[in-house]
This record gives structure tokens, sequence and C-alpha cells, in this order.
């Protein structure tokens, strides 16, 4: 199995934050939870992976390379949702479809035909006329039609109902088992972890307390025990 994300001893200093001495790796297969208070650093986490904010110490790589030997090749392999729509409300399906074929070598346009079909997407209504749910749906259906190896989802399924939520999970890891690719989902809804991650890594306050296989960490109790073990200090990484 290759890894698609290394992250080795990465540091960060904000005025009022730091990020401490952070490793983590995903490999292909691995859907990786990340969880942790608000504040605790996961947003800044996806930013350095996403080569958006400089940081003090330590090694980011992906897909075995790092940013400054080759970023294009690196942001083409990824996929990204966020917890906001950033498509322009005037827009339509079909044009998002078009612009993004533009942009993407690896473009499917069948998959993305699929998923809209899949989600219930009207193809010819403006992006603007869109509920949320649509909106977060529609991401998705982007993010996956270019088969990034790895997917970058941060809050993305925060605020869609539980119905929707299974579903674009379920896509999600049909999407990993046949594309071998791998996730990092940040997330505070646990119960998302445990339906579809296979490793989990948990934030507190820029530490983090453990990113570790979760058949290791449900051995000995639930993710919430030992989460709140880990906040009590009753447990040490
Ligand atoms: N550009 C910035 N300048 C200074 N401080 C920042 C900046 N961005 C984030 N921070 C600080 O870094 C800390 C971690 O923020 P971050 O957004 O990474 O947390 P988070 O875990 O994603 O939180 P949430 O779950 O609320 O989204 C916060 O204290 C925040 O104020």
């Amino acid at each position: 199995m290759n890894t698609l994300l290394k992250v080795s001893n990465i540091s960060k200093d904000y005025p009022n934050f730091s990020l401490n001495d952070i490793n983590l790796e995903i490999l292909e297969g691995d859907i990786m939870g990340l969880i942790g208070e608000n504040g605790a650093g996961k947003t800044t986490l996806f930013k350095l992976i996403l080569n958006l904010t400089s940081y003090k110490n330590g090694t980011i790589e992906l897909f075995g390379k790092n940013y400054k030997e080759d970023e294009k090749f690196i942001k083409n392999k990824i996929g990204i949702v966020l917890d906001q729509c950033h498509f322009h409300e005037l827009l339509n399906p079909q044009e998002i479809g078009r612009i993004f074929s533009n942009i993407y070598d690896t473009w499917d346009k069948k998959s993305y035909a699929s998923y809209l079909e899949r989600f219930n997407l009207p193809i010819k209504t403006k992006v603007g006329k869109f509920s949320k749910g649509m909106k977060v749906k529609l991401s998705f259906a982007v993010a996956l039609s270019h088969k990034p190896k790895l997917l970058l989802l941060d809050e993305a399924t925060s605020g869609l109902d539980p119905i929707m939520r299974v579903d674009i999970l379920d896509t999600l890891k049909e999407y990993v088992i046949e594309n071998n690719s791998g996730v990092l989902i940040a997330t505070h809804i646990l119960s998302d972890v445990e339906r579809i991650a296979n490793k989990l890594s948990f934030l507190h306050k820029g530490d983090l307390v453990f990113s570790e296989y979760t058949s290791s960490i449900t051995k000995n109790g639930s993710i919430e025990s030992l989460m709140e073990k880990f906040i009590k200090g009753e447990v040490r990484k």
C-alpha cells in the first residue's frame, strides 16, 4: 500500500495558538477521521496539508512528493470539500461540470453525470436555488469526478440531515474502495467517524493526542470515552 499523505513533526505558531509536532499518515484505502473541539487546530492542519499557510518545522509529503518538488502534480490528485459551497450562485451543475473539465485532465464526465443523478441534483437549476444539502452534494460530485487519490473534507457533512449524511458517507466509502484512494475527514460528528473511518486522529488544544487504527481504539471502549479520558488527563499519549 502506498502512502498518500505523510505529515512528519509539523509545528505551526499563531500569536495565540500553536499546533505542536504533528505526525500522521494516510495510506491507500485509509479513511481517517480527524476530531477535536472547536479551536483544536483541525482547519489549520488542513491549510498546512493544502500548502495554504507556512509552518515552523517538519515535512509534509503527498504521494511521495513535497510541494516544492511538484505542486501541480499534488493538487491534481487532491479533492476538497469544505463546509461552504464555493460555486457561483448563477451557475448550474452542467456549467460547473464544463468549467471543471477544463481544469482537470482527469475529469470524468460520466462519473459526474452519475453522481448528479444519484444525488438527485437538477443539471439546469442555478446553484443559488439549491438547499444547503444540495450544495454539499454538488461539492462531493465535483470533488469525486476528477478522480482524486486523496480527499480532504473539512466539516463537509455538518448541517446535513442524517439520511443525506449516510448517503454521502456510503458514496465516499465506495469511492475509496473502487479507486484505492484515501480520505481525511474533519468532523464533530462521532457517528460519521464510526461509520466510515478505519483510522482516527484526535487533536486537543493543538496537540495530536492520538492517531491510530479505530480497531485498536474501540478494543478498549468507545471513541467518546477515550476522548473524555484524554481531556480529563486520565490517559496520556
Ligand atoms: N490566520 C490566523 N491567525 C491567527 N490565529 C488563527 C488563524 N487561523 C486560526 N487561528 C487560531 O488557531 C486556532 C485553531 O483554529 P482552527 O480553525 O484550526 O480550529 P478548528 O479545530 O478547525 O476549530 P472548529 O472546530 O471551530 O472549526 C484558533 O484559536 C484560531 O483562533
